[in-house]
């Protein structure tokens, strides 16, 4: 499902090259949840981009569900993002003037839809996570707890077969954490691939986990 061989990547910044990881080969099989376990600053978001399409290695192979998606123009990496992956981000990535609906409903706008089905599709994910009654409320006046629960949502509205979390408990108690979690196991029952960056110990004992991988300065450690 996941497959990247060989993968590197340096940002550039000036004349200097910043590696953030090093030949790194990871298999992640259909309905997998594995754990990205690592320090900050170890790579973990830089690799969620890369296999989501957000950025393109600088050496090896990305592959999402068949397809090279680290040799793809933007626009079809773009395509396979909206149908194949939902993104929960570190920082939400909510656009603040929106409602929590409009907010849910963006992933699939460019899908061209009648504006019904895309209402009805908010509301079903908005009800599975539980903010369907703050549905018209903007999303900054809403608590960090309910801001995630917009994210997971809004993730989830295109139905996706991976599903690609960046420290997504990194701003909840440990309540709002646990029930994050159940959400994301059900999602795996759901046959749902699950990549999780976390440097949280609540996902490094869980039943749902297959496997958990430790990258330290950009590399694998075996
Ligand atoms: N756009 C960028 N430009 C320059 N350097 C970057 C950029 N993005 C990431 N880096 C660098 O790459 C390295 C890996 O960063 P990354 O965000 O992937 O780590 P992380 O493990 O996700 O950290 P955290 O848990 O704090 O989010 C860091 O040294 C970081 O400073």
């Amino acid at each position: 499902m996941i497959v990247l061989e060989a993968v590197s990547k340096s940002f550039i910044q000036g004349d200097e090259s910043i590696p953030a990881l090093a030949n790194i080969s990871l298999h992640v099989k259909r309905g997998e949840c594995v754990v990205l376990k690592g320090p900050s600053g170890s790579g973990k978001s830089t690799l969620l981009s890369l296999i989501a399409g957000l950025m393109q290695p600088s050496q090896g192979e990305v592959r999402v569900d068949g397809k090279e998606i680290s040799k793809l123009p933007e626009h079809f990496s773009a395509a396979i993002r909206r149908q194949k992956i939902g993104f929960i981000f570190q920082k939400y990535h909510l656009i603040v003037h929106l409602s929590v609906l409009e907010n849910v409903m963006t992933p699939l706008i460019p899908e061209n839809l009648p504006l019904h089905v895309l209402e009805m599709k908010a509301k079903a994910v908005m009800e599975q996570c539980g903010i369907a009654h703050k549905a018209k409320m903007r999303v900054n006046r809403l608590s960090g707890g309910e801001q995630q629960r917009v994210a997971i949502a809004r993730a989830l509205i295109n139905d996706p077969l991976i599903v690609l979390a960046d420290e997504p408990t990194a701003n909840l108690d440990e309540k709002l954490s646990r029930a994050l979690i159940d959400e994301l196991a059900i999602l795996k029952e759901k046959g749902v691939t699950l990549l999780i960056a976390t440097h949280d110990p609540l996902f490094f004992d869980l039943g749902c986990v297959d496997k958990i991988i430790e990258i330290h300065n950009g590399e694998i450690i075996v």
